[in-house]
């Protein structure tokens, strides 16, 4: 079905073994790729609609608040379109009964700009904070912002993409985690970079221009357990 797809693992050809999580992912944008919302599942419909304009709504407050962190104007990441193009994502993270055998989700950065992440109260998500996995505990009500590789990229290095993985389940209850992928809207105008506002002298760029195709193409050929895309355009 156009904008809807079920699945286990994305990767699961391209990677060593499989991670214990099924997921729904969901298009919200843009209008071209979305789900159409009575193609939807009923019993997340109405849900994943309003999830969709909240996370969109927090994701541009954080990216105004990273813009004024690093002497941009306040619009800017919204400007460029870096919100127009969302993914909404159910995860389920079933019981595992050899959970030291398997990951529930194997370690990655995102591909997108930024991520909105909202999980139940069964533990399992943790970031990486130099060699050490710290457990990111849920707390009720508390969302948790990822900032992704593309936003790694356009800030030219100001902000860092987040490594993090999700243990594979112990607790009999499933996990269960509700994510929003924001990514760039405006393929069509033009290539993406480090911003030329961020670039100057003293700061060199460290990553070259992509495209679209070559951000696609780099995404279905590589397993998820790597920060390829970056170390690619690194100059
Ligand atoms: O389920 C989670 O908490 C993390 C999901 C995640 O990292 C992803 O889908 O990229
Ligand atoms: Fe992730």
């Amino acid at each position: 079905m156009k904008g809807m797809l079920y699945a286990s693992n994305n990767d699961l050809y391209r990677s060593k073994a499989a991670t214990w999580h099924d997921y729904l992912q969901v298009w919200t944008a843009p209008e071209e790729q979305r789900a159409k919302v009575e193609d939807i599942p009923e019993i997340l419909r109405k849900e994943s609609v309003e999830w969709d304009v909240c996370a969109k709504k927090v994701a541009e407050d954080v990216m105004e608040l990273l813009c004024e962190g690093i002497g941009l104007e306040s619009s800017k990441f919204k400007d460029l379109g870096l919100s127009g193009s969302r993914l909404f994502v159910g995860a389920y993270y079933p019981y595992c009964p050899q959970p030291d055998l398997t990951l529930g989700l194997a370690s990655h950065t995102d591909p997108v700009v930024i991520t909105v992440l909202l999980q139940n109260q069964v533990p399992g998500l943790q970031v990486k904070h130099g060699e050490d996995w710290v457990d990111v505990k849920p707390l009720p009500g508390a969302l948790t912002i990822n900032i992704a590789d593309l936003m790694q990229i356009i800030s030219n290095g100001e902000y860092n993409s987040v490594q993090h993985r999700v243990r594979a389940n112990s607790c009999e209850e499933p996990r269960i985690s509700v994510v929003e992928f924001l990514n760039v809207g405006k393929w069509e105008d033009c290539e993406y970079g480090p911003l030329p506002e961020l670039v100057s002298a003293e700061k060199p760029p460290r990553y070259r221009r992509f495209t679209k195709d070559e951000f696609y193409h780099n995404f279905y050929s590589k397993g998820l357990d790597s920060k390829s895309f970056i170390d690619k355009l690194k100059l």
